[in-house]
């Protein structure tokens, strides 16, 4: 077991045993936030056939050559047809058929002229129609395969599905939807001063907060959290907890026991769980102690216990895990660079550095600020509102206006030219 990797190094261990999931198909309503897990390619044109883009009057455009507002020219009004209706009969010279938008193009014609260019005649029937203006061929009529011409690969695999994604599987009649199947991962806190957030809190106990940060994080990056509740400082104990839970889980994420301690016993808990444990110590801080091993084939990611160092940890290393199993053809999630707009006094360590930041957009340049207060990995309070870490690289002291890499967790804010920041 080596120590001490490096981020990108303890992250090519991780995504190296981190298999895509298998294949399912879901409803297409159910779709959303799942990986594609096949090329889609279209089974119909879109539109499938030529149709009228607006409503109007369709023509030919050679019967109306010499329109104009003050001599307009008059059509005999044959048939009448929306969007869904599809005409019956042929437009002649001389003729129009009233067509509104959506509506099949009607053959004979080779152009619309729009309503508004035009006066019905003969009230109520409104046998005939007046054209007050000249339009070249074609005007007006959206082609069959303007938008998705049929056979062509309309979505890769590996993509995420979204609405748009989810509206263009609708247009092609795809139904039911070939997916990754989501990872479920299993969240185990470890240490006997937690209690459950439904008992009275004893003095020198506390809530377990890692359980919770972690199932919504898990859903946010793309996974689903199965809770595994609390276990002691016991190896026994943890062991068959993890034991009884792998089976039903794709990764396994523990919270606490990593270091030094007389009670930090999950590394001996993996082991005996039958475990490899690949390493042990990340050069980050906070989340130093991450430890990251297989049990059964399937990854274990060992997290501080201090709650702000196990969202790095979680960060760094459970969100491109679940991206990988998930099926997503690029799991690394990459930092953007950003100015720092301040910086706080940071002692110089032989370790990468992650702040919690705010982080926000000023005409169009990317700014982020580091906390000042709340940097501590006990520190769970200052993680509400963070919008990114920002990466201090080991042994330097950037100052503000250095570019740095910011790993973000939501949007910046973006303030226009001239607003107060
Ligand atoms: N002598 C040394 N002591 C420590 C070192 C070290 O290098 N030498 N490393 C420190 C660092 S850095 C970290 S980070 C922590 C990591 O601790 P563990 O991963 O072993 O976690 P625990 O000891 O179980 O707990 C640490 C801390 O976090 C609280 N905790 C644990 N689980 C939860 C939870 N589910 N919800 C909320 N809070 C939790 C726990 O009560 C402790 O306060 O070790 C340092 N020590
Ligand atoms: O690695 Mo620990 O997370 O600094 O506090
Ligand atoms: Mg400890």
């Amino acid at each position: 077991m080596r120590v001490m990797l490096c981020v990108e190094e303890a992250l090519q261990e991780v995504l190296s045993h981190c298999k895509r999931n298998e294949r399912m198909h879901v409803p297409l309503k159910d779709a959303y936030g799942y990986i594609l897990a096949s090329d889609i390619h279209a089974s119909v044109s879109v539109p499938p056939f030529d149709r009228a883009a607006l409503d109007g009057y369709a023509v030919r455009a050679a019967d109306i050559e010499q329109a104009t507002p003050d001599s307009p020219v008059r059509l005999q009004v044959i048939e009448r047809i929306g969007a869904g209706q599809v005409s019956t009969k042929s437009v002649g010279p001389g003729q129009a058929i009233r067509t509104m938008t959506g509506a099949p193009f009607p053959d004979g014609a080779d152009t619309l002229v729009r309503l508004e260019m035009t006066s019905a005649i003969g009230e109520p029937e409104q046998t005939h129609v007046d054209v007050k203006v000249a339009v070249p061929c074609g005007e007006a009529v959206a082609r069959e395969g303007e938008d998705i011409k049929s056979g062509m690969c309309m979505l890769r695999s590996g993509i995420t599905i979204g609405g748009a994604e989810m509206a263009l599987l609708a247009t092609a009649g795809i139904a039911s939807v070939p997916v990754y199947r989501k990872p479920v991962i299993g969240i185990l806190a470890s240490g006997r001063e937690l209690t459950d957030i439904r008992e009275p809190l004893a003095y020198g106990k506390i809530y377990d907060s890692n359980s919770y940060m972690l199932a919504g994080a898990v859903q946010a990056w793309g996974g689903i959290p199965r809770l595994l509740g609390r276990a002691g400082d016991d190896v026994d104990e943890l062991v068959q907890t993890i034991q009884s839970a792998l089976p039903h889980v794709d990764g396994l994420v523990t919270t606490g026991g990593v270091s030094v301690g007389d009670f930090d016993v999950m590394i001996d808990a993996y082991r005996k769980a039958g475990g490899e444990v690949h390493f042990w110590k990340v050069s980050i801080r906070p989340g130093t102690p991450f430890t990251f091993a297989t049990i059964e084939d399937k990854p274990v990611f060992g997290l501080s216990g201090n709650p702000a160092a196990g969202f790095v940890n979680a960060m760094l290393f459970v969100q491109p895990a679940i991206r990988a199993i998930s099926g997503m053809n690029e799991p690394i999630v990459r930092p953007v660079r950003a100015f720092l707009s301040g910086m706080p006094e940071v002692r110089a360590v032989a370790l990468d550095r992650f702040l919690r930041a705010d982080v926000f957009i000023k005409d169009g340049t990317v700014f982020a600020q580091p906390r000042t207060q709340g940097q501590k990995a006990a520190i769970l309070s200052s993680l509400t509102g963070t919008q990114g870490f920002v990466r201090i690289p080991s042994k330097t002291q950037p100052q503000a206006g250095d570019l740095v890499d910011v790993y973000l967790l939501h949007m910046p804010v973006s303030f226009a030219d001239g607003d107060r920041v």
